[in-house]
């Protein structure tokens, strides 16, 4: 089976070893803008062929898996539409959105190309080809979006080994959670870091002294800009929905703190801390 892999960084290039270690008669071929992912990849044996344009090698396929930022696989959704594809391809993707993604692929849809809209709750803030992880995906959550029911039974069969939980469900239920789960945190670490701007010019020696709770709360800071530019440009309904929740729940403790009110700031932390405990038993 030949699988075209697009974009071999931190998720596809784990995803493409994972899928490989787990079945037999898999031939990765692997494309990406970036030679030297390429060239990685080459050396390693991941891949049997790569190259830089998807299209000369997208009609080979038995699988594309699209693994780029979004709004690129949006793009790529968008070309694979016009051209000639194998009789019995399967197209997924690895995009943390998946509203829009769902809507790029009605093209192929429309073409009975099977598709299937995937998501898997691993990765970190990491990217590129030196992330790879051939256990990224142990356990991780995936999410599996659409209605062509036959194509998720494939990828169901694709995935079996690797490990993944498989979660079927809505492009509108996937992107609400994610604002909550996944942009949010994001945003909220981003801003953390950068609201210490101008301390940290003042006090150089900051970060030093940092205890766990900076380290956890800004690990996410470091990850790729372009990455979560993508991810909030296409799930914008959502993530500013969530942003007004967390300036709702922000400005109950700036009030308490104007008032210089005990016990508001008790509550605030007594409620979060009931709704964590609740969460942790989830979570694991
Ligand atoms: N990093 C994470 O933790 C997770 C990311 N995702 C999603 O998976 C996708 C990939 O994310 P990562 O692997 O983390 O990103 P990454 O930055 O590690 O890898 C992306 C790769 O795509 C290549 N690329 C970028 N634009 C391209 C284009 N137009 N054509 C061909 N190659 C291109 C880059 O050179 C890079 O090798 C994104 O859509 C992201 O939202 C999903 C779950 C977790
Ligand atoms: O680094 C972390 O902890 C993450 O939360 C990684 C992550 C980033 C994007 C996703 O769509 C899913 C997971």
């Amino acid at each position: 089976m030949q699988i075209v892999v697009n974009g071999l960084g931190e998720m596809g290039a784990s995803l493409a070893l994972a899928i490989k270690n787990a079945n037999t008669n898999v031939e990765i071929i692997g494309v990406d803008r970036n030679q030297a992912a390429l060239d990685q990849a080459a050396a390693m044996g991941l891949t049997t062929q790569t190259t830089t344009d998807l299209m000369t090698v997208a009609a080979q396929a038995d699988v594309i898996i699209l693994a780029t930022p979004i709004r690129a696989i949006i793009a790529t959704l968008r070309d694979l539409a016009q051209v000639p594809l194998k009789e019995g391809v399967l197209v997924t993707d690895t995009g943390s959105t998946k509203v829009q993604v769902m809507a790029a692929a009605q093209g192929l849809i429309k073409r009975q190309i099977a598709f299937v809209g995937g998501h898997a709750m691993a990765g970190t803030q990491k990217a590129g080809i030196h992330a790879l992880d051939a256990h990224l995906y142990d356990g991780a959550p995936y999410f599996l979006v659409g209605d062509d029911v036959a194509a998720q039974r494939r990828l169901r069969t694709l995935l079996a080994g690797v490990g993944v939980q498989l979660i079927p469900m809505p492009a509108e239920q996937h992107d609400q959670m994610m604002a909550y789960l996944s942009d949010l945190p994001h945003v909220v670490s981003a801003a953390l870091v950068n609201s210490t701007r101008q301390t940290a010019a003042q006090y150089p020696e900051l970060p030093r002294y940092a205890a766990g709770g900076f380290k956890d709360t800004t690990r996410i800071g470091g990850a790729d800009p372009q990455m979560w530019t993508d991810i909030l440009t296409t799930n914008r309904a959502a993530t500013l929905a969530a942003l007004h929740s967390y300036q709702d729940s922000l400005a109950q403790l700036v009030t308490a703190l104007e008032q210089d009110d005990p016990q508001q700031i008790y509550d605030f932390f007594a409620a979060s801390r009931q709704l964590r405990q609740k969460f942790e038993e989830e979570m694991g």
